[in-house]
């Protein structure tokens, strides 16, 4: 295992109201992805996690072999009940499944000021299949996640199928990286990141963060393990928790690609297929 020092976020002391954030996600129902896999990164940073649950997946290390969302308007009064009595510092979206989900997210957000420009930073990770190619949001729905969504978004975290989906660009190089982070900056983005996790030509996993004025590149050594699921959920609710801390949105990019790293070294099998990535590493330290 690569030894990298350990970056922790403060624990809370005994009593006192931890910081709060929330996850607008899907149920994995293996437990590694999903709302699940944000609970544990969130409990393991010092962070209470609140949760608007979008979708129910019936999932487990193999695939997904189905879904329900849930009522848009369900979505919305989950928000709303959880930031009018329990407060949050910041947030962040996973799976969406349906475009009439991700218009009531929005505006919900709006009405709550939550988002790019305001006090609660909201980080988009633009789910829309499985590692496993599931689908996990309706094809209609690319165009309500471009133009009601990425806009509001503080960080966006797409991995490079999504980037594709999105943009249009296929990202094969540090060129087209750049290209797409670009790009998703001109949607309206706050700041992107472009995950490089699925460029497995190098020993490095690379991601690239960019606002528009300069580019932040985050080359962590490449972990040899099959055992990845939930890997993108965990470095979007890693930096959704590091900005519920105060951190700025590098600092926080910085922080999450330490802790998903580690998470990866830890990871474990689980099942026939892919086994989670392991947050639980936090307890040993
Ligand atoms: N084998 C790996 N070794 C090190 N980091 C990885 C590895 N696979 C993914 N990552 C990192 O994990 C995060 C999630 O990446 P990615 O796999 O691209 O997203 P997703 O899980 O959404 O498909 C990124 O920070 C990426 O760089
Ligand atoms: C309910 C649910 N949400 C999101 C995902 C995808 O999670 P991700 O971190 O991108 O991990 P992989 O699917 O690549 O393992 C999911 N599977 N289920």
């Amino acid at each position: 295992m690569a030894h990298m020092p350990v970056d922790l976020l403060p624990a809370p002391a005994p009593r006192q109201t931890p910081v709060r954030a929330m996850t607008i996600a899907g149920s994995d129902s293996g437990g590694g992805a999903g709302i699940q896999a944000d609970m544990r990164t969130m409990a393991m940073c010092g962070v209470h996690g609140c949760v608007a649950v979008t979708a129910v997946t019936v999932q487990n290390s193999l695939g997904v072999s189905g879904f329900s969302a849930i009522d848009p308007a369900v979505v919305a009064d989950q928000m709303r009940s959880v930031v009018s009595d329990i407060g949050i510092s910041a947030a962040k979206t996973g799976m969406l499944a349906s475009s009439a989900i991700i218009e009531s997210v929005a505006a919900t957000a709006s009405e709550l000021g939550i988002g790019r420009d305001t006090p609660i930073p909201l980080v988009v990770d633009p789910v829309s299949a499985s590692m496993h190619g599931d689908k996990l949001l309706a094809d209609d729905a690319m165009d309500a996640l471009r133009s009601v969504l990425i806009p509001k978004a503080t960080v966006v975290t797409p991995n490079l199928d999504e980037v594709r989906l999105i943009t249009g660009i296929d990202v094969t190089d540090d060129t087209s990286q750049r290209a797409a982070a670009e790009k998703l900056h001109a949607m309206g983005a706050q700041w992107a990141v472009v995950k490089g996790g699925h460029l497995r030509s190098s020993d490095q996993s690379v991601d690239l963060l960019y606002n528009g004025d300069v580019f932040h590149s985050f080359p962590y050594p490449r972990i040899d393990t099959g055992d990845d699921h939930g890997a993108g959920d965990t470095l979007a609710a890693a930096i959704t928790c590091a900005l519920a801390h105060g951190r700025s949105v590098p600092e926080a990019v910085e922080f999450a690609k330490g802790w998903v790293s580690r998470c990866l070294e830890w990871a474990y099998p689980l099942g026939a297929g892919h086994g989670p990535v392991n947050p639980l590493w936090r307890l040993s330290v």
